[in-house]
């Protein structure tokens, strides 16, 4: 629990979802944190990566808190600039919280089964009562040797390129996600590369965290120890660690946010249209598993290597769009504390600190 009374600065991208987030505030929020006594800031982003580069600057010493009012986009700035600092072990551990403002909100709705108005009220409240749980993060290595620490996501294909292009349609909400889908359906394609993964094994437990800088580098194989996929003609990848891809899809229903885990997904070439739609409306009720489709394959892992080879494609990790070509996602490398309350508390900490980042 974050001592009262708490500092706390709030960024608002007034762009997000339906560009409404600031109103969202000043009529869900403002009046909670008034009548809980909690003394905030708000900062207004102007343009992107103006949160990453304000957070990297930032006095730590005078914030309790950092929450944004936004989608998981403006986290992943905050995040990203926590860890470019040089401090970054002790930054990341600034309580950090989400208030849903977005047209995804994926993590704001990881372990909640609200939506809209309801779910902002629940994270207002959580932030209320400042209560912190803990989140994992995992490293990515972009083949320009860049880095990045990612709470959500990773997707290839057909997720990342909804995702993507069904930002032309963020004024109708999240129902942005389902046009895209049947906007892409229409036009289906297979996306060439290579996946391998390093599987979790039962007797692993939660706690174990791979330190990054052991896994081999981009230009060695992949060890003994990891899966190879044998098919290279995929429909999606995707690899997430929290429960909600978005609102109103629950992709992985017993995930935790701090569970150690990359939870991979893959669907092969050859699925037809119908039974990709089926999956994801599924997925609104977390059924999808249950389809018995022979093109999903699931499973849990601590690390994956994707090489795509398709000459064109999208890439994203927490949803926003990343250079296209090789990745590598080692996980966990920030993680496990012992939380005290549920981790979907919504204020969220990472601790204790990851290994110190490697030139790959
Ligand atoms: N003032 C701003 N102007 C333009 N872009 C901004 C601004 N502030 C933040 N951004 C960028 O806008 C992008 C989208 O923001 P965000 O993810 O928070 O909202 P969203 O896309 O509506 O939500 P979700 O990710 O849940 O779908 C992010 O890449 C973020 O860095």
């Amino acid at each position: 629990k974050v001592r009262r009374p708490c500092r706390v600065m709030i960024l608002v991208n007034p762009h997000s979802g339906r560009g409404q987030a600031l109103q969202l505030f000043t009529g869900h929020v403002q009046g909670m944190l008034t009548e809980a006594s909690v003394p905030y800031t708000l900062v207004i982003t102007e343009h992107q990566n103006h949160a990453r580069e304000l957070v990297r600057k930032a006095d730590l010493s005078q914030w309790d808190a950092l929450v944004i009012m936004s989608g998981d986009g403006l986290l992943f700035e905050v995040i990203n600039g926590l860890m470019d600092r040089e401090d970054w072990q002790e930054a990341i551990q600034t309580p950090l919280g989400i208030l849903p403002g977005g047209s995804g909100n994926a993590l704001a709705a990881s372990g909640y089964k609200s939506w809209n108005e309801e779910l902002l009220l629940s994270c207002g409240f959580i932030l209320c009562k400042g209560l912190v749980g803990s989140l994992d993060l995992v490293s990515i290595h972009l083949a320009s040797q860049q880095r990045l620490f990612s709470f959500l996501s990773l997707a290839w294909g057909f997720v990342a390129d909804v995702d993507i292009e069904s930002e032309k349609y963020r004024h109708v909400g999240a129902i942005r996600f389902l046009m895209g889908t049947l906007v892409r359906l229409a036009s289906l394609r297979v996306y060439q590369g290579r996946l391998a993964y390093l599987p979790v094994m039962e007797a692993d437990g939660k706690t174990i965290a791979l330190v990054d800088s052991l896994l081999p580098g981009l230009d060695q194989p992949v060890p003994e120890s990891w899966t190879v996929v044998k098919e290279e003609d995929f429909v999606l990848v995707l690899a997430i660690y929290q429960s909600h891809l978005a609102e109103d899809l629950w992709t992985v229903p017993g995930a935790m946010a701090d569970d150690g885990l990359i939870h991979l997904f893959y669907v092969t070439a050859g699925i037809s249209r119908p039974a990709l739609l089926r999956l994801f409306l599924a997925m609104e009720k977390g059924a999808h598993l249950a389809c018995g489709c022979p093109h999903l394959v699931y499973e849990k892992v601590k690390a994956l290597r994707l090489e795509p080879t398709s000459p064109q494609g999208v890439i994203t990790v927490d949803g926003e769009m990343v250079e296209y070509g090789r990745n590598h996602a080692p996980c966990p490398t920030v993680l496990h504390q012992a939380a005290n309350l549920p981790p979907w508390e919504t204020a969220l900490t990472a601790s204790p600190p990851p290994p110190p980042p490697v030139a790959w």
